[in-house]
């Protein structure tokens, strides 16, 4: 079974320090919600983003929509071979059942994921979505992987044909996808790094590589 994290995703409800931004005040009002119940997005809340640290690469709520669409409709998936976990910038993690639809509208998705910041669990009754706070060693130490892999641009220089074959030979390895969409890492992730091209790419794109990769030598 591979275990795929998107970690430090930035994925947050407007942090309190900027709820009364007028770009906040005015979404939230049209969206007919209250400030600290909608979620940071950078297309909407940009003026108010440049008085956050960390400013230019927060809001991005669009990196986890797309990274879980390509995961949770993939044949490994499917097949039972596949977890997805999303663990935020504030140290929450979100549990996802294999079963779960992610909605494909984008405005719908966001509405999800208000519900579970407030709910923690969504729906109620099925609990599809659970979130609970933890750290990324947290998670990765209940998985209690055999092998570890921390995607990243500066790692050691493996094809993704050949890693797919390594993934294919362990029992639970984890992989661990950054949710953000500039810098690096702001935590530690003390385990191997794996480049997969000598340039850049997307969540999303790792995302695909990995889990299309390693199917190929699982069916
Ligand atoms: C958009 S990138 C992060 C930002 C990137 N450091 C930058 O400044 O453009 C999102 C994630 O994709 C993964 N990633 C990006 N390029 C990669 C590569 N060439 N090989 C493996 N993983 C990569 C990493 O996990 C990274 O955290």
């Amino acid at each position: 079974m591979l275990h795929l994290v998107i970690a430090e995703a930035e994925l947050e409800l407007v942090p309190r320090t900027i709820r009364d931004h007028p770009a906040v005040v005015n979404y939230a009002k049209r969206r007919g919600k209250r400030p600290d119940e909608v979620l940071l997005d950078s297309t909407y809340h940009h003026a108010a983003l440049k008085k956050l640290s960390d400013g230019e690469r927060r809001g991005r709520p669009d990196i986890v929509h797309i990274c879980l669409l390509n995961a949770l409709e993939s044949i490994a998936n499917k097949e039972g071979k596949l977890r997805v976990y999303v663990h935020t910038r504030n140290d929450e993690v979100i549990y996802i059942k294999p079963e779960t639809r992610i909605p494909r509208n984008y405005n719908r998705f966001v509405g999800l994921m208000e519900s579970l910041f407030r709910d923690r669990a969504v729906p109620k009754n099925l609990e599809l979505l659970r979130m609970e706070e933890k750290s990324l060693v947290e998670l990765v130490e209940e998985i209690n992987p055999d092998e570890i892999f921390v995607m990243h641009e500066d790692g050691n220089a493996v094809k993704p044909s050949e890693f797919g074959k390594i993934l294919s030979g362990l029992r639970n390895p984890v992989v661990i996808v950054g949710g953000f969409p500039h810098g690096d890492f702001r935590s530690e992730t003390p385990w191997e790094r794996i480049s997969l091209y000598d340039a850049p790419l997307m969540a999303w794109t790792v995302v695909n590589e990995v889990i299309i990769s390693f199917e190929h030598w699982i069916f």
